[in-house]
This record gives structure tokens, C-alpha cells and sequence, in this order.
């Protein structure tokens, strides 16, 4: 059953503990993505729309890589899951695989909410030279793969929002309406937002980075203090970036919640 606006004691078992043990499983995923991406240099080729000049194709090589991978992709029915979203969601191709029957747990408005051009904006225009070395050794195509998979994780983690959003709505309903039919977004920014959860998050993310990017001795331990992704870049990439855009999504769907 949908969980639309007349439905809402829908028992899918949805609760937001289960949303954020998913949220604490993805930081691994994207810190992890971050660690490989940062084994190659910059690799600015990578990024111009001139290089390469592959005909029928206008734009780079990570523009090239991201639109065939996700056109693949399609086939294999990634985007049928509504966790999933494109960068280049313009003339995918159809699933070809049997159609899947995820639950439907979110408001069928949801599907209308894809953030993914502000998160591609903030990675490569933000992020991206915050955390890897200058430099160029010519693996374009793997640095293309590294960023690829960055991107999907972190899409898939912001847009996890909706979800966030679907139980805090339905454990506040009374709460959220008003602003909802109001528009207030400043209202509902406030209701939704847990300062103390995002500064855990934030303190946990740079642990994660220190744990999983640090450069294991047998014996006397690893040399401290060198990690292969900067703690405070991670926890930036959170506090400045990943929560807001979340909170984005959250909001767009709340807006859309009683539709
Ligand atoms: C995701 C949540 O909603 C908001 C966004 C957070 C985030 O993106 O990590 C954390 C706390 C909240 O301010 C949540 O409450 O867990």
C-alpha cells in the first residue's frame, strides 16, 4: 500500500532507528569511496570537456563514463529501486531485467525529487580538490570509475532523506502538516533537524576516516597521524555538504508529502 496522505498508518515496520543504522552502514561506503578515489592524483583530463573528442560524444571523459555506465546500468534495472538516482536521467534506456516489487513505503511524489546535479556540482567543484594531490598519471578511466562510485554513494545517502523524512512525518504528523500546507520551510527545516544526531555524525565520520585510512604495521601499529583522506576534509564534507543537501531532500518531500 502507498504510504500516501490517507494511508499513513501503513505497517511496513519503517523506524527512524532503522533509517539512520542504514545512514551510520553508508558512511562506511563513502569513506571508503573517498580512500580509493585519493589513490590517484587529480587527473584533470579526466574533467575536460575537450579531451579525448570521442565522436557522436560531446563532453568528458568522466561525463562519458557516468552516462554509458548508468545507460548499463539501466538495463540492469538499478534505477527501478527509488534509492537509486541518475546524473543523467534523459533518455536511459528501459529496464530489461523482470520488474522488482520493492515496497512502497515512500509518497509517489517522491519520484520526482533528484537532487543530483547540486551533489555533481558540489563534488567535482568542491569536494574533489579538497582531498585528492595535484598531479596527472594518465588513469583517467579508473579515476572516472573512483569518482563514479563517490557520486552514487553520496547521491544515494542524500537521497536517503526522503526516507528520513517519510518517518519523522509520520511520528510528527500533527507537527508537520501546518508548515507542509504553509510552505514553511524555515518551520520545517527546525522540526526536522536533530543538531546532537548531526554532530555525532560528523565526529563519527572523521573516526571513520582516521580508522579506515590509516596505513596498518604488524607490530609497533600504524604511523600516526597519516591518514589517506584528511578526518577534518570527511567531517567538512558532512557538516557543509552531505547533511544540508539531505536535510534538501528531506525537505522537497515534505513540501510534497500531502500532494
Ligand atoms: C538524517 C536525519 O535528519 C537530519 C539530518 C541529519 C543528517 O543528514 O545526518 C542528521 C540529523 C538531522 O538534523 C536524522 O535525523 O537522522
Amino acid at each position: 500500500m502507498a504510504a500516501n496522505a490517507e494511508s499513513n498508518n501503513v505497517d511496513d515496520g519503517l523506524t527512524l532507528q532503522m533509517v539512520r543504522d542504514s545512514l551510520i552502514r553508508q558512511e562506511d561506503t563513502i569513506v571508503f569511496s573517498l580512500i580509493e578515489r585519493a589513490r590517484f592524483p587529480f587527473n584533470s583530463p579526466t574533467y575536460h570537456p575537450s579531451y579525448g573528442s570521442v565522436p557522436g560524444f560531446c563532453g568528458s571523459v568522466v561525463e562519458l563514463f557516468v552516462k554509458q555506465t548508468e545507460a548499463v546500468q539501466a538495463t540492469a534495472g538499478r534505477f527501478e529501486n527509488p534509492e537509486e538516482h541518475p546524473f543523467f536521467p534523459d533518455n536511459l534506456p528501459p529496464s530489461l531485467v523482470p520488474h522488482y516489487k520493492y515496497p512502497e513505503v515512500l509518497h509517489p511524489a517522491a519520484m520526482s525529487i533528484n537532487i543530483n546535479k547540486a551533489v555533481w556540482d558540489m563534488y567535482f567543484n568542491k569536494l574533489l580538490p579538497l582531498f585528492v594531490a595535484p598531479g596527472d598519471d594518465g588513469n583517467y578511466a579508473s579515476t572516472a570509475a573512483r569518482d563514479l562510485e563517490c557520486l552514487q554513494a553520496l547521491s544515494r545517502r542524500i537521497h536517503y532523506g526522503k526516507l528520513v523524512a517519510e518517518v519523522k512525518f509520520r511520528d510528527e504528523q500533527k507537527d508537520y502538516e501546518p508548515p507542509i500546507r504553509a510552505r514553511d520551510r524555515d518551520t520545517l527545516l527546525s522540526l526536522l533537524t536533530f543538531a546532537d544526531v548531526e554532530e555525532a555524525v560528523k565526529k563519527r565520520v572523521a573516526k571513520k576516516a582516521m580508522t579506515f585510512g590509516q596505513d596498518l604495521k604488524l607490530g609497533d601499529g600504524g604511523e600516526k597521524g597519516k591518514y589517506k583522506v584528511d578526518p577534518a576534509v570527511v567531517s567538512g564534507l558532512y557538516g557543509d555538504w552531505v547533511i544540508p543537501l539531505t536535510k534538501e531532500v528531506e525537505i522537497e518531500y515534505l513540501l510534497r508529502r500531502l500532494d
